[in-house]
């Protein structure tokens, strides 16, 4: 009897629970979609109604194409989940990221942000916007333009070993072949090697000793674990909109990645406390911090915190950018031909290419932001949380709490803002661009800020900048590229988790001919 009614209540029980969940979901997409202080914004119904194809976008790599479609179709201003918008509207830059008349920028929404389980908070992590200043003040001294002057011979140093380790490739027997000139070639994946060099040099600089992956032409596997880290954090993200399915989510991340992210930490934990226990002679990134942190303004936890994230933040964000740029300059030889002849034209008198030497150089400069304008190292800036008491951006006005994020891919590709926005056109970068009878004229520039603004803009924009001119500089100098048929990279197909993801960039390589 009892065996019985175990039998006929549990289904029944089951079935209850299922039907009132089925209901609560139906019950918030109905006041999600005709009762939400959001409800006329603009934006397809099902991402309005429920968070799910939000999630789904997300977890399959396609959000910021799929955002970039929807905005196209509903404009600049789009609802993409209950209670989330995002723009491509020029002034979201200014609105969300600034502070204004005295209250701080909007604060980073903490799905994103707080910190995961196994590490401490640092500079990129910090939610409070005290202690975010606190830190950036300690940190900032280490990249300045000064200081950036001191750390040149490292930054020169790597560049050079990378010239070297190409040069060998094209010359040896097992990567390198002859054309039917007798003229030695190589056909090489260059998207690596613009990680290996950025993740040298920002290994000298932070930690005071290389990761060696010029030398081993391979990733240090620290450095390999850190291309798991967006994918991953991509994933914690998108379960924690579901706090009572989050602990249940957490567990199907596979305990071998789990354990590489606690090992990664416990390296970062290593290295920074090797690299405080001795004085270096030349400047480096945590000089700065070591002299002036007499008043522990920065805590050991807050520098393991703030160097974990520094990592990927210093190197792959680069990397990406000379890769979208490498491979744009290969399928577009006028412009290849352009910047090559100019970084030439800078003479051989055997002195090293200096850094200053390059800030003036217009077709080398435009080849690079017109790379970062199509190639958005980080192409979209996530979500901030508007503060309880509302906010304005882009003329609408928002209740608390909502979460309002930048589509920089979609924005620095629209053609409402750009002429000829899917194409690599460097001369909209040239001075003559902003007189009236140039094309490009009525180019949105403002639209463009590939390293934010406000308190929180890219704290290594100068390094960024410095490696960018001097790593393309030499590597054209010292050799000629080609695209390689039938390798083309499309740089539109490439997926997104938080950053972007990396295909192989095939091109061929010789000597420079001159
Ligand atoms: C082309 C290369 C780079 C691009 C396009 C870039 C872009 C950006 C952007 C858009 C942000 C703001 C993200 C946000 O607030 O959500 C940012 C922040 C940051 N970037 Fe970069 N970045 C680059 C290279 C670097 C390098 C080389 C370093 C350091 C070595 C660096 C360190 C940082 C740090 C620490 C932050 C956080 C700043 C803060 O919150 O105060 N970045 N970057």
């Amino acid at each position: 009897m009892e065996a019985a009614l175990l039998k006929f209540t549990l289904p029944t029980m089951a079935g209850a629970v299922l039907l009132s969940l089925v209901g609560y979901f139906l019950l918030r997409a109905i006041y999600n979609l005709f009762f939400h202080p959001l409800k006329d914004i603009p934006g397809p119904k099902s991402w309005s109604a429920t968070r799910l194809p939000y999630i789904w976008a997300l977890l399959r790599g396609t959000f910021v194409h799929d955002i970039q479609k929807l905005h196209r179709k509903y404009g600049p201003i789009l609802r993409i989940a209950p209670n989330e918008l995002t723009f491509t509207h020029p002034s979201a830059w200014n609105d969300i990221l600034q502070s204004h008349r005295g209250r701080p920028p909007f604060p980073k929404d903490p799905t994103w942000w707080t910190t995961q389980r196994v590490h401490t908070e640092g500079l990129l992590t910090a939610l409070n916007h005290e202690t975010h200043a606190r830190m950036r003040k300690a940190l900032t001294p280490g990249f300045t333009t000064r200081a950036l002057r001191s750390q040149e011979p490292i930054i020169q140093r790597y560049v050079n070993l990378l010239v070297e380790r190409l040069s060998e490739m094209i010359d040896s027997p097992s990567s390198g072949e002859k054309d039917n000139k007798g003229v030695a070639k190589a056909e090489v994946d260059i998207s690596p090697w613009f990680n290996f060099v950025t993740f040298d040099i920002f290994g000298d600089l932070a930690f005071g000793e290389s990761f060696h992956c010029l030398e081993n032409s391979k990733y240090h596997p620290w450095v390999a674990i850190l291309f798991h880290t967006p994918a991953m954090a991509t994933k914690v993200a998108a379960a924690r909109f579901y706090p009572w399915l989050e602990s249940a989510l957490f567990k199907l991340i596979p305990p071998s990645l789990r354990k590489m992210q606690q090992d990664h930490w416990g390296q970062v934990v290593e290295r920074v406390a090797k690299r405080m226990n001795y004085e270096v002679e030349r400047e480096d990134i945590m000089s700065p911090i070591l002299r002036g942190n007499t008043k522990n303004e920065m805590s050991l936890d807050d520098i393991n915190g703030s160097f974990m994230a520094l990592v990927i933040a210093g190197s792959e964000t680069t990397a990406t950018a000379l890769t979208g740029m490498m491979n744009y300059l290969v399928q577009n030889p006028q412009y290849l031909r352009k910047v090559t002849d100019e970084v030439r034209g800078l003479g051989d008198d055997g002195r090293e290419i200096t850094l200053d030497s390059l800030r003036e150089l217009k077709w080398l400069n435009a080849v690079l932001t017109e790379a970062l304008r199509l190639c958005m190292p980080i192409p979209w800036i996530l979500p901030r949380r508007v503060p309880d008491a509302g906010g304005v951006v882009a003329g609408v006005t928002l209740p608390g709490q909502t979460l309002v994020s930048i589509q920089a891919y979609a924005m620095q590709r629209d053609p409402n803002y750009w002429r000829s926005a899917d194409e690599f056109l460097p001369e909209r970068w040239l001075p003559d661009a902003s007189k009236p009878e140039s094309e490009f004229y009525t180019d949105k520039r403002e639209a463009f800020q590939p390293f934010s603004m406000g308190p929180r803009i890219c704290l290594g924009i100068h390094l960024a900048w410095a490696e960018m001119r001097l790593i393309t500089t030499k590597l054209l100098r010292a050799f000629d590229f080609e695209a390689v048929d039938g390798k083309r990279l499309e740089w539109e197909s490439l997926k997104t988790f938080m950053l972007v993801e990396r295909k192989p960039v095939v091109v061929r390589m010789r000597h420079a001919s001159h």
